[in-house]
């Protein structure tokens, strides 16, 4: 029968239908080319051997050789299984098998030499190891090809059903054997000789079957850049057939608003990084595209100023603006800040919240729709069907995790032409991951701090220590400044959450008395009018310590608070932890963070906190914690094809990343519909793009 990479994998030579029931249930392997997919995650050296008595408790790939010396089946506490005794020259150990016992008792000889393969374990003052694979010696020096076998991902829970990595192994081979080893070549010559990329061909065999490292490596770095080199290709063909096909409102002129806030209420100098990105924003708006940018910047860099800015440009050509927020605390803040320039340029604003008074809604709802309201600041509320805009130009939309993908298009639908969407986030996102997951997105990057800022130092402190932070903040609200105290607030564990924080307000109320000291609480189980008024007193002054849940941990400006105290610091994340300490640091101050944890750290912890103390920068931290959480549990990448890397590694390959970008651009760049010659083999591959879910499907 002829074959190809479409064949289903049952009529591989050495498969069989069980096996092929286990691959497709337990790997997704349904197909010929599914398999030549599968990459090994590591190589192991099969030349190297251990005895008995060099093992170590937990040794992972260890090869013994030795013979088994006899049998018993065991049934006790921990199972019926069945216990081979394996020895060489320096001891012995145990072989386990917990299931196909009848099977491997009479399959395998005794005193026979065996070369035996897993992982030991120490049980009860022996070593032993669980189904181990077993060759026979000779077998096993005739079938060795190369010192560098590969381990399959996932083979180790297939082990003991009869799928070890030796059988992925030989099957592979057999799979080479059938096609012919002849595999399409899906990148340019062009490209293959400028970056000296080796030959599809040989990348595929090379990956299965190292002869040399060298051939490894070249044969990884090929297929990890075609991995991630179709990515991007997919993202950038996206972004561009997008701007080519929605059109967006021209923002042609720069206007009154825009000319009189520059000129005369420009609060600051700009930073250099806040006019670059205000350029990005303003070439967008003055396209003939919509504009689909994400804004980053990390915590008190200054995006709201931009934000406003853009929302001047889209008045000033007699469109509306809205601004989104997650929260309603944010939303009064933005609403707050900006209603004080918009005053000064005589701009109608108004905010939409969940506790905005029915009489107020409808005047709202009204004065959108006819074109007199300007802008509209608000939460998710704006979403609502009700809420109608004449003109729509410009949607903002801050903090954009929170709201996620669904959302942001619905605010698209609020015309008939989609507005040019502008989303801002604080929490810094890699930038390899932003690549991958906006790498739609246009992406701006405020990577300055306004100036005159100082460095927030941060420390770990422990309960015992908490006397002298009691002193720390005395000295600092004598000082005049303002205390931040955040407790945590997990869902799962809110009862007990709510009593560490009323125990804690209890003990801060004890320990700072009035009247000489005011202390706000705010908290999500409040009234929204209640979490106003107590933010409101703290953001006065009139208070000097907040006591509050992780509700102001997104955009609450209180330049005046210049101490953050973050309590059981060991239950959040590092992008959280980041954010909360964001809250100060936000004027002329020296500002402080201290995390207070009383519990003994995991070694997850104690890296989120020493990363905390090390460091200031978003982008480092973001960094660190990808590498702690890996992508799956960053928000956005469960919708991007991050999480389906086969080869690459979107942490530690960053460099192939930006390459394969690079390439990618340029190659669009010059040819946007990749029409000329040399690109059909780029475009033959990304045509079949839609049909496969996953990378590889279309580029074998
Ligand atoms: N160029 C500048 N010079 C001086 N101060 C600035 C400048 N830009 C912004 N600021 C001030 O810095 C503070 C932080 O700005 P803003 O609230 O816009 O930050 P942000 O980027 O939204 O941060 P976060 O995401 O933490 O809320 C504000 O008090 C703002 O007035």
């Amino acid at each position: 029968m002829s074959v190809n990479l479409q064949t289903p994998i049952d009529y591989l030579k050495g498969v069989g239908p069980n096996r092929a029931d286990l691959l497709r249930k337990e790997l997704g392997i349904h197909t010929y080319q599914d398999l030549i997919n599968l990459f090994p995650n590591r190589y192991i050296d099969r030349t190297k051997y251990y005895k008995i008595n060099q093992l170590q408790r937990n040794n992972a790939d260890v090869q013994i050789i030795g013979k088994i010396t006899g049998f018993k089946e065991v049934a006790q506490k921990r199972g019926k299984r069945l216990v081979g005794t394996f020895q060489d020259d320096t001891g012995t150990m145990e072989l386990v098998w917990f299931r196909g016992q009848k099977w491997i008792k009479d399959s395998l000889k005794l005193n026979k030499t065996y070369v035996a393969f897993g992982k030991t374990n120490w049980f009860s003052g022996k070593f032993n190891m669980a189904h181990p694979e077993l060759e026979l010696q000779e077998d096993h020096e005739k079938n060795l090809r190369s010192a560098m076998q590969p381990v399959y991902p996932s083979t180790e829970k297939l082990n003991n059903k009869g799928v070890t990595n030796r059988v992925i192994n030989k099957i592979m081979q057999q799979l080479f054997i059938e096609t012919k080893g002849k595999f399409a070549e899906t990148l340019s010559d062009n490209l293959r000789s400028e970056l000296k990329l080796i030959n599809k061909q040989s990348a595929l065999f090379n990956v299965h079957f190292p002869k040399t490292q060298e051939l490894l490596s070249r044969a990884q770095f090929r297929l990890k850049f075609e991995e991630l080199f179709y990515i991007q290709l997919q993202l950038i063909i996206k972004n561009l057939i997008h701007k080519s096909k929605i059109k967006g409102f021209p923002f042609n002129h720069v206007g009154r608003h825009f000319n009189s806030f520059f000129k005369d209420h420009l609060p600051f100098e700009l930073t250099n990084a806040q006019k670059r990105v205000l350029k990005e924003i303003r070439a967008d708006l003055g396209s003939n595209a919509q504009m689909n940018r994400l804004l980053q910047g990390d915590v008190g860099s200054g995006k709201t100023i931009v934000a406003f800015m853009s929302i001047l440009m889209a008045l000033d050509n007699g469109f509306q603006a809205c601004l989104m927020a997650p929260t309603e605390i944010l939303s009064v803040q933005h609403y707050n800040g900006l209603l004080e320039w918009c005053n000064k340029l005589n701009i109608s604003i108004k905010i939409l919240t969940g506790s905005t008074k029915t009489s107020n809604r409808r005047l709202i709802h009204e004065s959108l729709e006819n074109g007199d309201l300007q802008i509209l600041i608000g939460t998710h509320a704006l979403l609502e069907d009700k809420v109608k805009f004449k003109n729509l130009g410009l949607s903002i939309i801050d903090e954009q995790h929170r709201f996620g993908v669904a959302q942001r298009s619905k605010l698209w639908h609020k015309n008939t032409s989609p507005p040019h969407v502008l989303v801002m986030t604080a929490t810094p996102i890699p930038r390899t991951l932003a690549m991958s997951v906006y790498g739609d997105l246009d992406i701006s990057i405020i990577d300055e701090l306004p100036p005159g800022r100082k460095a927030i130092k941060t420390v770990h402190r422990y309960d015992k220590n908490r006397l002298n932070v009691f002193k720390f903040i005395r000295d600092e609200i004598d000082k005049g400044r303002q205390i931040y105290i955040v407790y945590p607030l997990i869902q799962e564990n809110e009862k007990m959450d709510y009593k560490d924080l009323m125990d804690g307000y209890e003990s801060i109320a004890r320990d700072f008395p009035m009247p000489k000291y005011q202390t706000s609480i705010v908290h999500g189980k409040m009234k929204p009018a209640d979490k106003e008024y107590e933010m409101q007193r703290f953001i006065k002054g009139e208070t000097q310590i907040m006591v509050a849940t992780t509700v102001i941990e997104v955009g609450v400006n209180v330049p005046n608070a210049s101490v953050m105290i973050i309590e059981s610091a060991e239950r959040f994340g590092l992008s959280q932890l980041h954010q909360l300490r964001g809250r100060v640091g936000r004027g002329a101050e020296q500002s402080y963070c201290i995390l207070m944890t009383s519990h003994k750290l995991s070694a997850n912890s104690k890296t989120r906190l020493e990363t905390m103390v090390k460091t200031n920068d978003g982008f480092e931290i973001a960094e660190v914690d990808l590498r702690l959480r890996g992508p799956g549990d960053i928000m956005g990448t469960q919708q991007s094809g991050v999480l389906n890397l086969k080869i690459a590694d979107i942490i530690k390959d960053n460099d192939i990343l930006q390459l394969a970008r690079y390439h990618a651009k340029s190659i669009l760049n010059i040819d946007p519909s990749l029409a000329l010659p040399e690109n059909q083999v780029f475009l033959k591959t990304y045509k079949q793009l839609g049909k496969y879910k996953n990378i590889w499907n279309y580029i074998s």
